[in-house]
C-alpha cells in the first residue's frame, strides 16, 4: 500500500523537489537545493534551502520541508524524500541529505514508525536508499520516553 503509493507519486514528488529548488534563498554558496516529502494521505510538503548573512545558521531545504509539514500539524507518515540540487539551480549533482537533515527527518519518520525512501535526483543520475541506511542507530523519540 505505501510502497504503491511512492511508485505512484515518485514522478511527482521529484518534480515537485525540482521547482522547489526555484525558492532557494541561496545568496552565499549559489548552491540551490530543493526537497520534497511524501505523506501517507498524498500530500507533498516542499522546502528550499534559506542562508543566511550568518553563514552558519543557513538551513537545508530538507530541514525547512521538515519544518513547515511539522508546523502545518504532521507528526509521521513520512513515506519518501526527494532532493534535487546544484549550483546555481543546475541540479547537476545526485546529493544526499547532510547528518544535520538525516537527524530531522529520522523524527518525523520515527514518530509514525516509517522507514522513508531518499531519493536523490540529478539531470544525471538518481540514487535511493531507505533514511535507515543514512542514520543507523539512529537516537530519536523512543529513547526519551
Ligand atoms: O542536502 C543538502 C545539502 C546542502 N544544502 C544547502 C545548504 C547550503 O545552503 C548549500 C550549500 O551547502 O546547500 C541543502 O539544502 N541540502
Ligand atoms: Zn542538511
Amino acid at each position: 500500500m505505501s510502497i504503491d503509493l511512492v511508485a505512484e507519486r515518485r514522478e511527482a514528488l521529484v518534480a515537485a523537489a525540482r521547482t522547489a529548488m526555484g525558492t532557494a534563498y541561496a545568496p552565499y554558496s549559489g548552491f540551490h537545493v530543493g526537497a520534497a516529502l511524501l505523506f501517507e494521505d498524498g500530500a507533498i510538503v516542499t522546502g528550499a534551502n534559506v542562508e543566511n548573512a550568518s553563514y552558519g545558521l543557513s538551513l537545508c531545504a530538507e530541514t525547512v520541508a521538515c519544518s513547515i509539514a511539522a508546523h502545518a500539524g504532521r507528526r509521521g507518515g513520512l513515506l519518501a524524500v526527494a532532493v534535487s540540487g546544484g549550483a546555481g539551480g543546475r541540479a547537476d549533482a545526485a546529493i544526499s541529505p547532510c547528518g544535520r537533515c538525516r537527524q530531522v527527518l529520522n523524527e518525523l519518520a520515527a514518530l509514525g514508525g516509517t522507514d522513508p525512501l531518499v531519493i536523490c535526483t540529478s539531470a544525471k543520475e538518481t540514487v535511493e536508499m531507505r533514511l535507515s541506511a543514512l542514520l543507523p542507530n539512529a537516537f530519536g523519540p523512543a529513547n526519551l520516553a
